[in-house]
């Protein structure tokens, strides 16, 4: 069997899920990509908490052993904050590396410069994980919707806000409670004002800006809440009429402008985000020729962030079927 290097920078919440499914996954990868997948190197802050790891990879916070191993064909990213994480993909993209990333922070600022280093570099850069966990958003955008012009998305995109006003309503907790609950399952940034304050879903929401129109708006023009001021009796205030307070995150073409916000809104029931709830996110696409498609599903989470970045792994690989670059990163099983 052929077998491809990969490393993944990140051992968190995201960085296990990825760990864990190539290896639960590796005879469906094999059989399906005709590959083997070896995790050659895994870069973490503290490789001392990890003490536990049994795997054969080699463990680190040098990210310089994962450069100088020219055999690692396929760089998995997921770690905290723009740096070092997009020196590390810039420099793997310079060596002639693909990259995956789950880093929407990261992304939202540098993605649009990695996406051309990465086609001056003839390498591909996968990013389905940025945006709305394990919904498949970005490659319906790339891949489905090349003709239709989407003129307005509307979308849930923090799974942590709409786990914790979906905890406030039905169970009664409190914001901080509901929160608790969310880190504890996973589903919250490091710092989880990110979550609350709407950055987040601000970043998510740039990413899809710059995937349909080649361009983000200004950001300090755009409306950012979060939903941390939202008290138990708001929500129960507006239950009472038969609504929801749901996190939105929109963004429209309004005369050739992009008008884009993201706060919290008291839907009605015949809203299509009206039913989404706990971690889940959805997304309110209205093309042209189609009309309104909603997408929704798992927002967040160690196992849906990693399906997105497994996705995008086997797309990478199909990509460099036949390919001259296939002789030079998929290792023949006789080496
Ligand atoms: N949690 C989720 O549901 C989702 C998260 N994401 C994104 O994925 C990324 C990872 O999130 P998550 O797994 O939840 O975070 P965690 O906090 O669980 O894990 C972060 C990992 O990154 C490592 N790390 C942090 N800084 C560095 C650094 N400077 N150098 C090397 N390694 C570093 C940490 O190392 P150590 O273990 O040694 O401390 C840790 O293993 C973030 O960018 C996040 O926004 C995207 C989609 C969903
Ligand atoms: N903290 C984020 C994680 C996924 O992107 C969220 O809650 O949506």
């Amino acid at each position: 069997m052929n077998k491809i290097q990969v490393a993944l920078l990140g051992l968190g919440t995201v960085g296990k899920g990825v760990y864990h499914h190539l290896h639960t996954h590796q005879r469906i990868i094999e059989r399906e990509l005709g590959v083997s997948i070896e995790i050659a190197v895994i870069v973490v802050k503290h490789p001392e908490k990890h003490h536990d790891f049994a795997g054969e990879a080699i463990l680190t916070s040098n990210f310089q052993v994962v450069l100088d191993n020219p055999k690692i064909a396929i760089v998995f990213e997921a770690i905290i904050g723009k740096e070092p994480a997009f020196t590390y993909l810039t420099k793997s993209i310079q060596a002639g590396k693909h990259v995956i990333t789950a880093n929407k922070e990261m992304f939202a600022y540098h993605g649009n410069e990695l996406v051309k280093l990465a086609n001056a570099n003839h390498v591909r850069v996968g990013y389905e994980a940025t945006t709305a966990g394990g919904i498949p958003i970005i490659q319906t955008l790339k891949q489905l919707f090349q003709v239709n012009q989407i003129r307005k998305i509307t979308g849930i995109l923090n799974g942590t806000s709409n786990y914790i006003l979906t905890e406030m309503r039905e169970n009664r907790l409190s914001l901080d409670e509901a929160l608790q609950q969310a880190q504890y399952l996973g589903y919250a940034e490091e710092d989880p004002t990110n979550d609350i304050e709407g950055y987040d879903a601000f970043y998510k929401l740039m990413i899809l800006c710059q995937l349909l129109y080649d361009r983000q708006p200004e950001w300090t023009s755009v409306k950012r809440r979060g939903i941390s001021a939202i008290t138990l009796e708001d929500i129960l205030a507006q239950y009472s009429q038969g609504k929801r307070i749901k996190h939105l995150a929109s963004v429209e073409i309004i005369d050739n402008q992009i008008e884009a916000s993201v706060e919290p809104v008291a839907l009605a029931s015949n809203h299509p985000l009206f039913a989404i709830e706990g971690v889940d996110n959805a997304i309110v696409l209205e093309g042209d020729i189609v009309g309104k498609v909603t997408l929704s599903g798992p927002g967040a989470g160690s196992f849906p962030t990693a399906s997105a970045m497994i996705e995008d792994l086997a797309i990478i690989i199909r990509s460099l079927k036949g390919s001259n670059e296939a002789s030079r990163l998929i290792e023949s099983a006789s080496n």
